[in-house]
């Protein structure tokens, strides 16, 4: 029986983790499952799936999550110190989903455990890439790719050697704007950037995918995980979401990784890894599709590439000070605080002024380091958009 813990269990990854746990009980010892707000769907699915303990990240939601949870036998608690203590109890597996940088330590206490870590966050690997990768070193454990170009990237390499390797492409939907010019964007609405047209995600990513920034965290995700140098990356615009990623070899030969937009592909192969096992995602029926395409993903079009590409050169904390100007952007556009197109102003002015004038270019990379730069990050991004407002 393996034993598991999914952190960010209420959201759209841990929604179809626990889905696939559902579906084989008796294979699954479920310890720990962790949420936010979402007290009631959180008690559900830890009593549905006999959970030990339950965690929301809000303190002031714990009698909530008690009342919610009365009578089932799963202990309930509540607050950062608690998700971080049950991130860190011993199991074989575990889901680290929690959206954005606050999933980081999460998953950095899982993989000092020596646990398999399903990695769908990625801002861990763009604030921190070494410091993860260094703690599942030292712990002996194994990190396995989530998103799902980073899986179909880890799929097409097995068996490969990676000095064959010549350059990886990761494909980028486009998001609802993809046909739209650039002039065109200035006054979308929230409303307009969340209909994503092929995958179903939470409103972060799905808006990181309409401004083009999640790709760009892709791209930085790629250097980090693998290894590879950022000359070899590329971003593709394929509208379809059917080919996740290619690895081009240096004998001209190119594979790719192919699959319904199911998250629940990508977190099956990371739940049975080594081995494959049937999962309940649709076939794909490729004459029905009939045609696949691709075009530029151009960067003056979508600036959060260029970004991506200053960050993978500059190294250090760049990656930190761009994930929360990003997050922090993200903030203000959905308050209402700040256009689309201003997210790329904010990242970009964050970057300059954060790895410039503030020296951070300077300063080595640490956990303490990397919070601070966080912190201070934000922060700037605020006085930005304050100063914006005047
Ligand atoms: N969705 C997808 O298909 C994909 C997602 N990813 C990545 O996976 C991660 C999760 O994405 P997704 O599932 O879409 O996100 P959701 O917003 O749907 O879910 C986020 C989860 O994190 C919890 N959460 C939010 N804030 C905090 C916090 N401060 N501390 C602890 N828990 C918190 C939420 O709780 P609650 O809702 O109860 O408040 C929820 O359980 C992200 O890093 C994303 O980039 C990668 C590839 C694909
Ligand atoms: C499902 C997944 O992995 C997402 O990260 C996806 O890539 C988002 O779609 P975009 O290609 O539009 O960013
Ligand atoms: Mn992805």
């Amino acid at each position: 029986m393996k034993r598991i813990s999914i952190l960010g269990a209420t959201g759209s990854i841990g929604q179809s983790t626990v889905d696939l746990i559902a579906r084989a009980p008796e294979a699954y010892a479920v310890e720990a499952m962790t949420g936010g707000r979402n007290i009631a769907l959180l008690a559900q699915d830890a009593r549905r799936l006999g959970a030990r303990i339950a965690v929301t990240a809000h303190d002031d939601l714990l009698d909530d999550l008690r009342a919610a949870l009365a009578g089932s036998g799963v202990e309930a608690a509540a607050g950062r110190a608690a998700l971080l203590e049950a991130a860190a109890r011993p199991v074989d597996w575990v889901m680290s989903a929690i959206v954005g940088s606050a999933g980081l330590e999460p998953g950095l206490a899982a993989v000092d455990t020596g646990a398999t870590l399903a990695l769908a966050n990625k801002e861990s690997l763009v604030t921190a890439g070494p410091i993860l990768l260094d703690h599942g070193r030292r712990a002996g454990a194994t990190i396995l790719p989530v998103d799902s170009e980073h899986s179909g990237i880890f799929q097409a390499l097995r068996g490969e050697d990676m000095a064959s390797v010549e350059r990886v492409i990761i494909t980028a939907s486009g998001g609802p704007f993809r046909d739209r010019s650039r002039e065109d964007l200035a006054s979308v609405t929230v409303e307009e950037a969340l209909q994503h047209p092929s995958w179903s995600m939470g409103q972060r990513i799905t808006i990181d995918s309409a401004s083009m920034f999640n790709k760009a965290m892709e791209m930085i995700e790629t250097k980090e995980f693998f290894g590879i140098e950022a000359e070899r990356i590329e971003a593709v615009i394929h509208p379809q979401s059917i080919i996740h990623a290619l690895v081009g070899h240096c004998d001209g030969g190119m594979i790719a990784h192919m699959g319904a937009p199911d998250m629940r592909h990508a977190i099956g192969y990371a739940l049975h890894w080594p081995e494959r096992r049937d999962l309940p995602v649709e076939r794909l029926d490729l004459v029905a599709l009939g045609a696949l395409s691709f075009a530029k993903a151009c960067p003056k079009r979508f600036r959060a590439l260029g970004l991506a590409r200053q960050v993978m050169d500059q190294g250090g904390l760049s990656g930190a000070v761009f994930n929360a100007a990003k997050e922090r952007a993200l903030d203000h556009f959905l308050a209402g605080r700040a256009s689309f197109l201003q997210m790329d102003d904010l990242v970009a002015g964050a970057l300059d002024r954060m790895m410039g004038r503030e020296g951070f270019d300077r300063v080595e990379m640490t956990l303490e380091t990397v919070s601070h730069a966080d912190q201070v990050t934000r922060q700037a991004v605020d006085d930005m958009i304050r100063v914006a407002a005047d």
